[in-house]
């Protein structure tokens, strides 16, 4: 991911940087151990439960700072499980927007 990426640009950049991650399996990435994991796509699963627990108890803590970054914990591992069941960031923007 680029430092100078637009705000507005920045989930579609980890996007798009989560499936090259997922095409190139590039040895010194922690996405690659997420696609790679003996457990398979369990580990995901069990990371974005972490995750969110981490979220709610940062949350029942009032810890703003904590809240923000388990949240971005929890967002990434999200989007790899989208890539990993070959959703796209696109297929949740259609879904949210058949909401409005
Ligand atoms: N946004 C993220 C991101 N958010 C969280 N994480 C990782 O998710 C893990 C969070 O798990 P934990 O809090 O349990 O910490 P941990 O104990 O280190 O993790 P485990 O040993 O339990 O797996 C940490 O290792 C974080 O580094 C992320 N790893 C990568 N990215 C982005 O993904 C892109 C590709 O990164 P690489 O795949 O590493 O090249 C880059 O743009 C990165 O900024």
């Amino acid at each position: 991911m680029d430092a100078d990426t637009p705000d507005d640009e920045v989930l579609d950049e980890l996007f798009s940087t989560v499936e090259s991650r997922k095409a190139e399996l590039p040895e010194d990435s922690y996405t690659t151990t997420l696609f790679t994991h003996e457990k398979g796509e369990n580990y995901v699963l069990e990371k974005i439960g972490e995750e969110a627990t981490e979220t709610i108890l940062a949350a029942k803590d009032d810890d703003r700072e904590e809240l923000l970054a388990e949240s971005a914990d929890l967002v990434y591992h999200l989007l790899v499980l989208l890539s990993m069941k070959g959703a796209s960031l696109d297929d949740l923007r259609a879904e949210l927007r058949e909401r409005f």
